[in-house]
């Protein structure tokens, strides 16, 4: 954060008896405090930020940022203190407001996407589009920031602190254009509550995440607070009509007074009117408010025109104009682990790495392979520790429906017991098994080798649930694995090629 300073007051804040103090850095987290910060005492799903107040002062904090909750908690501390104490309603949200003016710069051209399943692949098609018409852009996510200037995210939604660092970055490294993922939890968190959104889009909503929401309800709220809270009155929000929740948002964004463009099929302004697949990926037929275009897609799934038809109506409601959008689809390349062809055995089968971790999200990208497949499907398959347990089974399950073969193995099993989950996606998966075959390999690597060495001509491997990650969280530990590396791995040890 260099060595510049701001007044408490030019960060929106306002202290107790009048105090405005010099700001020299902004913290979250007690342990990252330095001489001079503000520190964010935020009410957390643990614990109360609050109660590293004490270690902040002694860090030097210069002004505490909490609720009344807050101040209650560190009373004496901050009673025993001469720093300044901001007590709001809504910390987190303060704080994406401090964050922004903190920072300053944001790209001037900036669109949000939020839903169950597609803001990677959405935000990603949006970055790619922007650069094929000469923008500067990047994407930023679940993979990182991407495109322009890339660096690695811990979030998919960071928090204000890290979110406006790397915004402002980006403005430094001379980018114009970003479009960002709006996570649920992110929107919850009012972790993008200072970003100065053009335009928002909504893909679709599902189950997931029910361990953090709790209700389906309380899910889908968060989510709408894209539109009913961040999106400005003058943005433009971009739903997805195909989607039942699609309906919905566009009556939050109409009565926002927002301007709406859809995408979807039927009368939407961008519908899609037919798909033809192929080995290789699909040809689409669309119209723009009533004229007919038809374009050549490098992407393998049906749903992948979804999410393409939202990424355009993004990019066309930032400011470009529709026929310069559709002319860069051919150019459109595979998002990082989402339906990738990660490797070809020599019968011709074929291997992809997809990110599919919800129940929608097994049966979307199972379905949407069967079209480009002439044998069968086999999947790979298994669910995260600690995160929505409710999914796990309702995952089995989608797999056995619509696949012909089903490994069922580990992902991240974080702090739990990899026998537990796996238990329960094999509930779900063998009461829908029918014909399908259903077998559980705890190791994913040999549940990799035995789904590849199933694969006759004609046939198609998935292997579902950590896309483009590196690592297998198991405890607190992160072991080096890739589903695309272990894949070609497979497939070289299994045809007698060297790796
Ligand atoms: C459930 C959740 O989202 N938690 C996030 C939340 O933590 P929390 O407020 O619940 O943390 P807490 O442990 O109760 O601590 C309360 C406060 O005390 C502070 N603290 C804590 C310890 C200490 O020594 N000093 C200190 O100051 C913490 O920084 C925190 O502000 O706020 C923290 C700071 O902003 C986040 O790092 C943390 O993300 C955790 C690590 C996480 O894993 N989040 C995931 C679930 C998440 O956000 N995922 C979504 C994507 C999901 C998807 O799309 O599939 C994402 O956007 O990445
Ligand atoms: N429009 C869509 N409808 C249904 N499923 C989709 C759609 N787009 C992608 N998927 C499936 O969801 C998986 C994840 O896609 P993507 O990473 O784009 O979603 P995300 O919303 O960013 O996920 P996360 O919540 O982890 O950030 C893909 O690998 C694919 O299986
Ligand atoms: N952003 C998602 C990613 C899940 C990926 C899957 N591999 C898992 O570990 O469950 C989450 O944190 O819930
Ligand atoms: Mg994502």
């Amino acid at each position: 954060m260099g060595t510049r300073t701001k007044k408490l007051s030019q960060l929106a804040l306002t202290a107790r008896e009048g105090a405005n103090p010099d700001i020299t850095g902004l913290a979250v987290d007690s342990r990252e405090v330095k001489e001079g910060f503000l520190f964010a005492a935020l009410p957390g799903s643990r614990v109360h930020g609050a109660e590293f107040i004490q270690f902040a002062l002694r860090m030097g904090a210069a002004a505490i940022l909490t609720d009344a909750e807050g101040a209650e908690i560190a009373e004496a501390e901050l009673a025993a203190s001469d720093a300044a104490l901001a007590v709001v309603e809504d910390p987190r949200q303060a704080l994406a407001g401090a964050a922004a003016l903190w920072f300053g710069a944001q790209p001037q051209t900036i669109v949000a996407v939020t839903g169950t399943n597609g803001k990677t692949s959405v935000s990603t098609f949006v970055r790619q589009i922007w650069s094929a018409l000469g923008h500067a852009a990047v994407n930023l996510g679940t993979t990182g920031v991407e495109g322009a200037w890339t660096a690695p995210l811990a979030h998919t939604t960071p928090e204000p602190i890290t979110l406006h660092r790397c915004l402002a970055e980006a403005v430094e490294n001379g980018v114009t254009h970003a479009a960002m993922e709006a996570s649920s939890h992110g929107l919850e968190q009012r972790r993008l509550d200072g970003v100065h959104l053009t335009a928002a889009g909504f893909s679709n909503f599902t189950q997931d995440h029910l361990d953090y929401h709790e209700t389906f309800e309380a899910y889908f709220n968060a989510k709408a607070g894209l539109f009913d809270r961040v999106l400005p009155q003058d943005g433009t929000a971009v739903v997805n009509l195909s989607d039942p929740k699609g309906a919905q948002i566009r009556r939050i964004a109409e009565m926002r007074g927002q301007s709406v463009l859809t995408v979807g099929l039927g009368d939407a302004d961008l519908c899609l009117i037919n798909q033809r697949f192929d080995a290789t990926g699909q040809d689409l037929r669309f119209a723009w408010q009533g004229r007919t275009f038809q374009t050549r897609l490098n992407l393998i799934g049906g749903f992948q025109a979804e999410n393409i038809l939202l990424a355009c109506g993004l990019v066309i409601a930032a400011g470009d104009s529709p026929e310069s959008v559709f002319e860069t689809l051919p150019h459109l390349t595979t998002v990082r682990g989402r339906m990738q062809l990660a490797a070809t055995r020599d019968n011709g089968a074929a291997v992809f790495v997809d990110y599919a971790h919800t129940p929608d999200a097994v049966a979307t990208a199972l379905k949407a392979l069967r079209p480009h497949v002439m044998g069968r499907l086999i999947a790979v398959i298994g669910a995260g520790g600690d995160r929505d347990a409710s999914k796990r089974p309702l995952m089995g399950r989608a797999a056995a429906h619509h696949a012909d073969v089903v490994f069922v193995t580990d992902d991240n099993p974080r702090s739990e017991d990899p026998a537990v989950i796996r238990a329960a996606v094999m509930a779900g998966a063998s009461e829908a098994a029918g014909d399908a075959s259903v077998t559980e390999v705890g190791d994913r690597a040999e549940a990799i080798l035995r789904g590849i060495d199933a694969l006759q001509p004609g046939d198609a491997l998935l292997i579902a649930g950590k896309g483009h990650e590196t690592g297998q969280i198991v405890g607190d530990q992160v072991l080096p694995f890739d589903d695309v590396e272990q894949a070609s791995i497979s497939v070289a040890a299994l045809d007698g090629r060297v790796a």
